[in-house]
C-alpha cells in the first residue's frame, strides 16, 4: 500500500525515536521536565517520522496505479510544485519548487501522481542532485514516455541559518532523458516554465 498515514507508524519506532530527542534536548542543557518541552521529544520525534514517510512508500506503484493508454503525444507539464525536503549533510530543510514535463509513449499518467512521486522521493535525507535524478528515472523507467524532464529549484536553511548564511541563493538542478536531449524541445520546456 503506497501511503502510510501518519497514525501507522508503530510505538515502538515513535518512543525510540521520541527518547533519543529526550537526550538531544538535555544534552543541549534544556529542562525536558518544564511544561512548554515535556511533550516535545513525542512531537519531534512524530514530525521526524513525517518527514522521512518517503522510505515507506512505492513511487513505482503510485504511477502504475493511474497510467491511461492514450494516443496524446505533445508535451505535458506540472510546474510550480512545492516540495520540502531535508538535507542529508545538517538533517535542515531545503525547499522550493519542481518542474515536470513528459512527452507521453501511448500512456499519460495521472497529474496528481507527479507531485506525489516528488513528494516520495523529497521526503527521506537527500541531496537536491540525487533527488531530482530519482524523480527522473522514475517517471522514465515506469511510464516510459518519450522523453521526461525535471527542474527543481530549492533554497538550503543550512546555507541560510548557519554556515555561509546565504539568504537569497537558490540552487537549480536539471534532467533531461529521451526527446528533452534535444535542444529544441528543451527549450520549448524551459520556455513554458519560465526560464
Ligand atoms: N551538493 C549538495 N550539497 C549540499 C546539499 N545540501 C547541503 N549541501 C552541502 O553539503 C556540504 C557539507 O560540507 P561539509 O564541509 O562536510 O559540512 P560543513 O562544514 O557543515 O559545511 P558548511 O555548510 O560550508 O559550513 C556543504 O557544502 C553543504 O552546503 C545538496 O542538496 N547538494
Ligand atoms: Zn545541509
Amino acid at each position: 500500500m503506497p501511503y502510510k498515514s501518519f497514525e501507522e507508524y508503530s510505538d515502538e519506532t515513535t518512543d525510540g525515536i521520541t527518547n533519543q530527542y529526550k537526550h538531544i534536548i538535555e544534552d543541549l542543557g534544556e529542562d525536558t521536565q518544564r511544561e512548554g518541552l515535556v511533550k516535545t521529544p513525542e512531537r519531534a520525534a512524530k514530525a521526524m517520522q513525517f518527514l522521512t514517510q518517503g522510505y515507506d512508500q512505492d513511487p513505482v506503484e503510485i504511477l502504475k496505479g493511474a497510467m491511461f493508454e492514450e494516443s496524446y503525444n505533445e508535451m505535458v507539464i506540472v510546474k510550480d510544485i512545492e516540495l520540502y525536503s531535508l538535507c542529508e549533510h545538517h538533517i535542515l530543510p531545503f525547499f522550493g519548487k519542481a518542474h515536470i514535463a513528459y512527452i507521453p509513449n501511448g500512456h499519460i499518467v495521472g497529474l496528481s501522481k507527479l507531485p506525489r512521486v516528488v513528494d516520495v522521493f523529497a521526503r527521506r535525507l537527500q541531496v537536491q542532485e540525487r533527488l531530482t535524478k530519482q524523480i527522473l528515472d522514475c517517471i522514465n523507467d515506469t511510464l516510459k514516455p518519450q522523453g521526461v524532464a525535471v527542474v527543481i529549484e530549492a533554497s538550503h536553511m543550512c546555507m541560510m541559518m548557519r554556515g555561509v548564511q546565504k539568504q537569497n541563493s537558490v540552487t537549480t538542478t536539471s534532467g533531461f532523458r529521451g526527446q528533452f536531449q534535444k535542444i529544441e524541445t528543451r527549450n520549448e520546456f524551459l520556455k513554458l516554465i519560465g526560464k
